[in-house]
């Protein structure tokens, strides 16, 4: 069994493992992922229940083709060790790792999880990894943990940690998240791995939500963390190729596959010029729009 460690990913909403209402229906609001955490949001005194809780949603409970994700607590608690035997016993799909700092903090995950396999007979290689960066340090190094291992399919940033590490904090303009946003999408892209945005905390300002999640999407992330289900409409349709760009790489690919059997080289299509280096481009919006389920073409 090979996990898809390119599937779609627009969004990935963290849940409070802690609370079981939260856990039996979390697939109706339909986001890509649910990122089981049993970190930031679960009281230091509530680990225990909290990992019970997952255990029991993850062997009982199905999440309908959503990802199962379980962000497991940082590398210098007495949690994290116990945190990955009982998300990979319970089934889970990938490991998120919190405050990842270097390629050796990947590797000793990794080394963990791989040994989890074999303890519940799960497929080798079954449980992917990604690694949250939320520190300036990760970011520095961020080349490096995207490259530590086999199994990680993509990085996020973390910029409630990260800001209070860099001595500033969320400013709700971005300023604050600039460079290591374009840092991790960088390295993300070198090492082709996927990259995904930080939570937005404000949760009843929308018009700010979409203008950060509109700023993200050019950016080149692939999707979002969220933390409530009112975000997840608008990730998606901001994330989903609409009709308009959808025809047009068709056309792209069409004029492209069409020129060069005639030994043309550079074109216009709808007015814009068009050569070989659009091909690409055209074709991962093609393989965006189908994977996001609104693709009615042919190709
Ligand atoms: C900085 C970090 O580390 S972020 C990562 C850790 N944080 C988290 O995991 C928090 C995740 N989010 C939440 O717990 C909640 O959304 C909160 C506490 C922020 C807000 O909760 P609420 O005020 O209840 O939100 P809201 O009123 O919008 O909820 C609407 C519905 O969605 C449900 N819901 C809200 N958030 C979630 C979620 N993350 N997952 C699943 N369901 C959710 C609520 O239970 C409610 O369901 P109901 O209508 O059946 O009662
Ligand atoms: O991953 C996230 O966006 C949430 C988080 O832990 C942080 O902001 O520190
Ligand atoms: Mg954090």
């Amino acid at each position: 069994m090979n996990p898809d460690k390119k599937r779609l990913r627009r969004t990935m909403m963290f849940l409070n493992t802690q609370k079981p209402g939260l856990m039996k229906d979390p697939y109706i609001y339909k986001p890509d992922s649910i990122m089981f955490d049993l970190e930031d949001a679960v009281a230091g005194n509530q680990k225990d229940a909290a990992r019970f809780s997952l255990y029991h949603g993850l062997k009982t409970i199905d999440y309908r083709g959503c990802e199962r994700v379980v962000r497991i607590n940082a590398l210098d608690t007495p949690y994290w060790q116990e945190d990955i035997r009982c998300a990979v016993a319970a089934g889970c799909d990938a490991v998120r790792i919190p405050k990842t700092e270097s390629a050796l903090d990947v590797k000793r995950v990794e080394k963990a999880v791989e040994s989890a396999e074999i303890e519940f007979a799960r497929y080798k290689g079954s449980v992917l990894i990604m690694a949250a960066i939320e520190s300036a340090k990760g970011v520095m190094k961020a080349l490096e943990i995207c490259e530590a291992s086999e199994r990680l399919f993509g990085i996020a940033l973390s910029g409630g940690d990260y800001t209070k590490d860099l001595q500033t904090h969320i400013t709700g303009t971005g300023i604050e998240l600039m460079g290591a946003r374009q840092n991790l999408v960088i390295a993300a892209r070198a090492a082709g791995v996927q990259c995904f945005d930080t939570v937005f905390t404000d949760l009843d300002n929308t018009e700010a939500f979409r203008e950060e999640v509109t700023r993200i999407h050019l950016m080149g992330f692939d999707g979002k963390s969220v933390i409530n289900p009112r975000q997840i409409s608008i990730v998606h349709e901001i994330f989903t190729p609409c009709r308009k760009d959808i025809l047009f790489a068709e056309k792209v690919v069409r004029e492209i596959e069409d020129k060069r059997e005639k030994g043309i080289g550079v074109f216009t299509v709808d007015g814009k010029m068009i050569d070989i280096a659009f091909y690409e481009g055209a074709r991962r919006t093609i393989a965006l729009a189908k994977a996001s389920g609104v693709y009615g073409g042919e190709m």
